[in-house]
């Protein structure tokens, strides 16, 4: 549905999003190095693995069987039905394809101070915000598919030392992150009703742009390993 405020959350979501981040302009140009790259999944894991602790707290927080149903499903694309299915489990395979193994992406204490602070402050926003606000801030998903089709073809192209089938994760999330962000935006549109409502949606997906641009600002500095 397009409406002003439709049209504004989108603006926001493409404007603000971390394709622009100077980490990411380098990705895409194939400019990394192996370090680098080695790096990003490592410390990008963390946030990973945080997504479906914060959509534990979002489920919480709605109020009927469908909704919860409906937020359920993004716990399980990420856990998996099963040991051995799903994004966490996806993204650890990225790590190895990169030569890094899944005990050391495991392992919290290597994670970048940047990268915790970055992934805390999503989670505890979602934690503490209003069920619209938090919905809100997932809406960085608008964007998430055209850069992950980017990011693909820049894998394909530039990083070819990188085993394909590592890049697993960046293919599902294509089509979850479009239904996703069609069904987020539904319930935001449906529930901010007010100017001030509105206000709020506009400032819970900006912040999320900030946490998304901050995580790289902090991979972007540096190595701590
Ligand atoms: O790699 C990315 O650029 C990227 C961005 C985003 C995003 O825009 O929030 C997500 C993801 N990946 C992702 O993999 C993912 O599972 C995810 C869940 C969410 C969310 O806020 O609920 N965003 C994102």
């Amino acid at each position: 549905m397009s409406t002003p405020f439709a049209e504004r959350l989108r603006d926001v979501a493409r404007d603000r999003y971390h394709d622009r981040h100077p980490f990411n302009t380098r990705m895409h140009k194939g400019e990394l190095t192996h370090q680098e790259l080695r790096s990003w999944i490592r410390n990008r894991f963390h946030y990973q693995r945080h997504i479906p602790v914060k959509d534990a707290l979002i489920t919480a927080k709605l109020g009927t069987p469908e909704l919860r149903r409906m937020w359920l499903r993004r716990i399980q694309d990420h856990d998996g039905q099963e040991e051995g299915e799903g994004g966490i489990e996806r993204w650890l395979r990225l790590g190895e394809a990169a030569g890094l193994d899944r005990s050391l992406l495991l392992d919290e204490t290597g994670v970048l101070p940047g990268v915790r602070l970055a992934v805390d402050g999503y989670v505890n926003f979602c934690r503490l915000r209003s069920p619209l606000e938090a919905v809100a801030a997932s809406l960085t998903e608008l964007s998430a598919p055209d850069i992950m089709r980017t990011r693909i073809d820049a894998f394909e192209k530039h990083y070819r030392w990188i085993d394909a089938e590592g890049l697993a994760y960046f293919r599902g999330r294509e089509s979850q992150g479009r239904r996703d962000s069609k069904e987020a935006l539904a319930l935001v549109l449906e529930w901010a009703r007010t100017e001030a409502e509105q206000e709020l949606a506009v400032a819970a997906l900006t912040f999320k742009c900030d946490v998304l641009w901050a995580l790289l600002d902090a991979v972007e500095r540096g190595e701590r390993s």
